[in-house]
């Protein structure tokens, strides 16, 4: 079905309020509401009705979203670009989804971090003779986001365990930040680099051990770093002892690492059974994903609708809006996650692709941005379909808060949906002012509650919906040529080579002093 068929479909809708298509019963209720892993995902506020779902399956089905699928799982190599396979999802106890050579590696991983954690978190593991009080996470993009998410996330279930905090920017503010009120020979600094040729990162590694130096000595500082990476030889190069290397294989995509022996911040930190139950809620998406009926696989349909509103509709972006305060982190790492893997626009065979990618994605805590930039979402010119996150058991707790805060996001879907016509006769010099279109599609996503399980399979489920996009897309999701452009020019700068730059930046590292003119 080509993207003429789609927009054919969105056209024919057009004439039809979302108001009326949630009126129109049963049937398509039960095709937009699915229940899986402790999550229900609504897609009943979506301009879709059953055709145009229809219409969408049927693409999924001509671009071979199931063998694909099945590829993806069983350890084929689906980035092809970089000739290696996609297994972050054997790091959910996937042996029997991903094959006995993968699990055998994550098992051995597994122990590793895990047996480390347990004596950091027991305070056997204490280089300069205290017990360590406080993780610091060194790392950028995937090496970063993910640990940051979960930690914030999963803090209210956190098993005793130290501090974690967390170093991405090269602002020397920032690791500041991270150790301050510390006891220096309490500190356990972790260097997270898949490549661990990150400058961010190995920069402020550096900057990091010679702080520490400057306070327990050159000897000891060594101790007080472990590494989390899929280039351990070049983590040892840098200085961190063998024993403190934690490797993962080259096939964990950087957004999609968290799982791996990046996590190790979390296990330490959260605990290792807290980090256990994160992956099996993931575990628990993933087998869905992998046998449910396309009709009603949730990975399937919420990519199926994100599509529908980025090539049906014409949407260019998506707001992410978490109604708890422990998730105002998830729309940066859905950002990551989606736009550096949709971001293009070249298929799998190297050709212009037919369509722009996914969407931008953005947003952050609902209470706050409803106070921020809600105005823009009701009564801009642009159209930007919003998912909701929140926990359902907020709906009927006995905190009035709670309560409040769910009451808060389903107002929000229902002020998008409706909008607001005020009468010019009763109120004629702010009725343009104070009338709202409506008609502005949501999705309501509910966590049974915010627990280590559900939380794992919502992020399970937007990896997968993400490869679901790619599919109808035909783009490869597991490379990121794109950021590789900055990086080489930052080098050119700071090397003092830039005579190919154009006339503006040239003046720009001039007029700045960086470079001299
Ligand atoms: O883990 P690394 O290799 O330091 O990379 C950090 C991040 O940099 C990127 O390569 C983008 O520059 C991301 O894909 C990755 O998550």
């Amino acid at each position: 079905m080509s993207d003429t068929e789609l927009n054919a479909h969105a056209v024919r809708l057009s004439g039809t309020s979302l108001r009326t298509l949630a009126e129109t019963g049963d049937d398509r209720s039960q095709a937009l509401i699915l229940s899986v892993a402790g999550l229900e995902f609504d897609a009943t506020k979506q301009c879709l009705d059953e055709a145009a779902l229809e219409a969408l399956f049927a693409r999924a089905r001509a671009s071979g979203l199931e063998s694909k699928r099945d590829a993806l799982l069983s350890g084929e190599i689906v980035n092809a670009t970089e000739n290696r396979p996609a297994l972050h999802m054997a790091y959910r106890e996937g042996g029997d989804l991903v094959g006995s050579d993968a699990a055998a590696l994550v098992a051995r991983t597994q122990a590793e971090t895990r047996e480390f954690a347990e004596r950091v978190r027991s305070g056997d593991y204490a280089p300069s003779g205290v017990p360590i009080s406080r993780v610091v996470n060194i790392g950028i993009g995937g090496s970063d986001l993910g640990p940051r998410l979960v930690a914030d996330a999963l803090a209210d279930h956190a098993d005793g365990g130290p501090e974690l905090r967390f170093v991405a920017s090269l602002d020397p503010s920032d690791l500041k930040h991270a150790v301050a009120g510390a006891d220096p020979a309490a500190i356990l600094f972790i260097v997270a680099s898949k490549s661990f040729s990150t400058q961010e990162t190995l920069m402020s590694g550096e900057a990091a051990r010679d702080w520490l130096a400057g306070h327990v000595g050159a000897t000891r500082a060594g101790a007080h770093f472990a590494a989390a990476s899929a280039a351990p030889e070049k983590a040892k190069a840098f200085g961190i002892d063998p024993s403190m290397v934690f490797d993962f294989p080259d096939w964990v995509g950087g957004r999609y690492s968290v799982w791996s022996a990046v996590g190790l911040a979390l296990e330490i930190g959260l605990g290792p059974s807290v980090f256990q139950a994160f992956r099996e809620g993931a575990r628990e998406m993933d087998k869905h994903f992998a046998t449910a009926p396309l009709e009603r696989n949730m990975p399937v349909l919420k990519g199926l609708i994100d599509v529908w509103n980025r090539i049906g509709m014409g949407y260019p972006a998506r707001c992410v809006a978490a109604y708890s305060a422990r998730l105002g982190k998830l729309a940066d790492y859905f950002q990551q996650l989606e736009m550096e893997s949709l971001g293009k626009s070249v298929t799998v065979d190297g050709q212009p692709g037919s369509t722009p990618g996914g969407a931008l994605v953005w947003g952050g805590n609902g209470t706050e941005i409803q106070h921020s930039f809600f105005q823009w979402l009701h009564q801009g010119g642009d159209v930007v379909p919003v998912d909701f996150i929140g926990v359902a058991r907020h709906f009927s707790s006995s905190d009035p808060r709670e309560r409040a805060l769910a009451a808060n996001m389903a107002a929000q879907g229902a002020a998008l949906l409706d909008g607001r016509k005020v009468d010019p006769a009763t109120e004629p010099d702010l009725a343009s002012h104070k009338s709202m279109p409506g008609n502005r599609p949501s999705a309501t996503l509910l966590l049974d509650d915010l627990t280590p399980a559900t939380f794992g399979a919502l992020i399970a489920l937007h990896e997968h919906k993400v490869f679901v996009e790619s599919v109808l897309y035909d783009i490869n999701p597991f490379d990121q040529w794109g950021v590789e452009l900055g990086k080489v020019l930052t080098k050119g700068i700071l090397d003092g080579d830039i005579s190919s730059y154009d006339a503006s930046t040239k003046a720009l590292l001039a007029r700045t002093g960086l470079i001299s003119g």
